[in-house]
């Protein structure tokens, strides 16, 4: 069943065209791969998603509700959630409770207490191994530990798709290993769509993928099934910086 579908957007910043024209759709519980070079409009992709942005032209569709221009606020509660590149957490705060205002704000926010988040809060930081980390403040986590950290918060939604802005970039290949493992458990027993945005052909997190969606220069070069996707030659020309590529 289609979860998300963008027809025809396009997002421009003055004369230069950041997403241009770019239709998709993803499935519920699909596990996607978004890749493009620097600037190709991957981040500026997701901000559209999420609502940072509103696009000039084209529609956004979350399961048949028109989310084009609604504000980011309301996109949270529909079950659209998201991780940064770099996160942000509430450093004086502790994981335990920056978990837990990830399910405060989240699609069950409305119908949980404060202690029901925290139980959420502990299922999430038992099975993301950061039990010894619980009630430490979060600024004084590692870069590593502030991404599970990142990733626990945005769970903690408990959303229909979960966009991951570069999560697993600078993470050791072995901990990316275990990361898309525990991504793809997580997401197949919630149901939970993933997205993963990714600089490079990045075979760790791709090889999951289902299918990977390739952006250059703003309009999408290739949307198919992974091996085929990365086996194209517009694909390897794009990376290769060949005619056309970057
Ligand atoms: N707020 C903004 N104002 C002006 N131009 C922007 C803005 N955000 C992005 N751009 C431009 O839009 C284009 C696409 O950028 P975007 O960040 O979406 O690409 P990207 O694929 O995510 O690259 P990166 O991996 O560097 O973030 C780039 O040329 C970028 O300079």
């Amino acid at each position: 069943m289609t979860l998300l579908q963008l027809d025809n957007v396009t997002k421009r910043f003055g004369g230069l065209v950041a997403v241009d024209g770019v239709s998709l759709e993803i499935d519920t519980g699909q596990f996607v791969g978004i890749v493009g070079p620097n600037g190709s409009g991957k981040t500026t992709l997701f901000n559209l998603i999420s609502g940072v942005f509103f696009p000039e032209e084209g529609h956004i569709l979350f399961e048949d509700t028109d989310i084009t221009r609604m504000p980011p606020f309301k996109r949270a509660p529909l079950g659209i959630g998201r991780t940064f590149q770099i996160p942000r957490p509430f450093s004086s705060e502790t994981v335990r409770e920056n978990i837990a205002v990830g399910a405060m704000f989240g699609r069950m926010g409305k119908e949980l207490s404060v202690d029901a988040s925290m139980e959420v809060a502990d299922q999430l930081i038992e099975r993301l191994d950061l039990t010894a980390h619980r009630d430490k403040a979060a600024g004084t986590l590692t870069p590593i530990e502030k991404k599970m950290l990142e990733i626990g918060r945005a769970l903690a939604m408990k959303p229909k798709i979960l966009l991951m802005d570069e999560a697993m970039a600078g993470m050791h290949p072995s901990d990316i290993d275990q990361m898309v493992a525990f991504l793809k458990q997580i997401a197949g027993e919630e149901n939970i769509a993933l997205v993963a945005m990714v600089e490079h052909i990045m075979r760790a997190v791709l090889g999951m993928a289902e299918k990977v969606i390739v952006l250059h220069q703003g309009a999408k070069l290739v949307d198919a099934p992974t091996q085929e996707a990365l086996n194209d030659p517009r694909v390897v020309e794009v990376y290769l910086g060949g005619a056309g590529g970057k």
